[in-house]
């Protein structure tokens, strides 16, 4: 009996193997469904733990959930080579603007997360099950991308509140997923925060990841990621006027770095 079952599970693990060196549709498929079944499954153990521990919804509980997230990336076979974290040790709150390609970005969100910091993300996520419960017990902001005038009404909450908990807030500014090895042109909302609430900004870059993930071209192996925290850029005595000019440097500097970074340095020099 217990001999039928081994031959089974081995008849089937052999075929999966086979069909995804046959076939990259289904290697990928694979590969980001149990990214999502890691995911899941993860993120009610952690809820438990962070339940436990810290008894609810708070950013204590994001140390929690980098820890577990931590060590995904031996399962994909994922690098990351970082440089710069001494730039996130600025006094007090600060705004963290990020490029953002992929859900598999929340492994390099977690491999460099510092202490008391919460990421601003699409309500749409607290509807993801368990990932949903863990990312409203981690204390993300959540924002309705549907109605501009509600998002700024939270951004603007978060600007007053950040000062009184010594917050850092993560803001993907592109505003959605993009996996093209450029960046989207940047929302502003990051940038107003950052000048309510007269708190420096810290770009941070990852390298492109079209050399190993596609999903266009269902292509999704190992591969190693370049992270870089860049200095602040300061926006003490910065009034709305000065948002715009803000948004454009920032997006310079980071487009120049993500270029670097993934070994395009002309096309950098093109982008001004
Ligand atoms: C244990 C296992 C666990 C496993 C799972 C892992 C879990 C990990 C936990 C961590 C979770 C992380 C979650 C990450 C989630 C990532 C996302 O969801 S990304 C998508 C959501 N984020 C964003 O959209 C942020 C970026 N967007 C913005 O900043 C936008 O500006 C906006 C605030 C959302 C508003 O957008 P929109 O409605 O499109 O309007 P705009 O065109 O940007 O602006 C219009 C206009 O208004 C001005 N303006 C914008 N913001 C402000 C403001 N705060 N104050 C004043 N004015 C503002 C803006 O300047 C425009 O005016 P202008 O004249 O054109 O300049
Ligand atoms: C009971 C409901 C069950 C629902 C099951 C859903 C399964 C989802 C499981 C795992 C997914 C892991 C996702 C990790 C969190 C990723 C956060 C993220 O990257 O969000 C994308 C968002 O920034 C931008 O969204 P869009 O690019 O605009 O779109």
């Amino acid at each position: 009996m217990e001999l039928g079952w081994l031959v089974c599970g081995t008849a089937v693990l052999l075929l999966l193997h086979v069909l995804m060196e046959l076939s990259p549709a289904v290697n990928f498929a694979l590969r980001i469904g149990f990214y999502c079944v890691l995911c899941l499954v993860s993120s009610a153990l952690a809820a438990a733990a962070c339940l436990l521990v810290n008894g609810g919804r708070t950013v204590k509980n994001m140390r929690i959930i980098k820890a577990v997230v931590k060590t995904f990336k031996y399962f994909f076979g994922l690098r990351f080579e970082v440089k710069g974290l001494e730039n996130f040790e600025v006094e007090g709150p600060a705004i963290i603007v990020s490029n953002h390609q992929s859900i598999l970005d929340m492994m390099g969100l977690m491999e460099i997360l510092p202490d008391n910091c919460v990421q601003v993300g699409k309500k749409e996520l607290m509807y993801t099950g368990t990932v949903g419960l863990i990312i409203y017990l981690g204390g993300v902001i959540f924002i309705n991308r549907k109605s501009t005038s509600s998002a700024k009404m939270v951004m603007a909450e978060v600007a007053k509140t950040m000062a009184n908990e010594n917050l850092k807030v993560w803001v993907y500014p592109e505003g959605t997923r993009n996996c093209t090895g450029d960046l989207l042109p940047f929302k502003k909302g990051a940038f107003h925060l950052a000048v309510q609430a007269q708190v420096p900004v810290i770009p941070v870059v990852y390298s492109s990841f079209t050399t190993f993930y596609n999903p266009k071209t269902k292509l999704f192996t190992s591969g190693k990621i370049k992270v870089e925290v860049l200095p602040p850029i300061e926006t003490k005595g910065l009034t709305s006027d000065d948002v715009t000019d803000l948004t454009d440097r920032c997006f310079c500097t980071m487009r120049e770095t993500l270029f670097r970074l993934s070994g395009r340095p002309s096309e950098a020099k093109d982008s001004s």
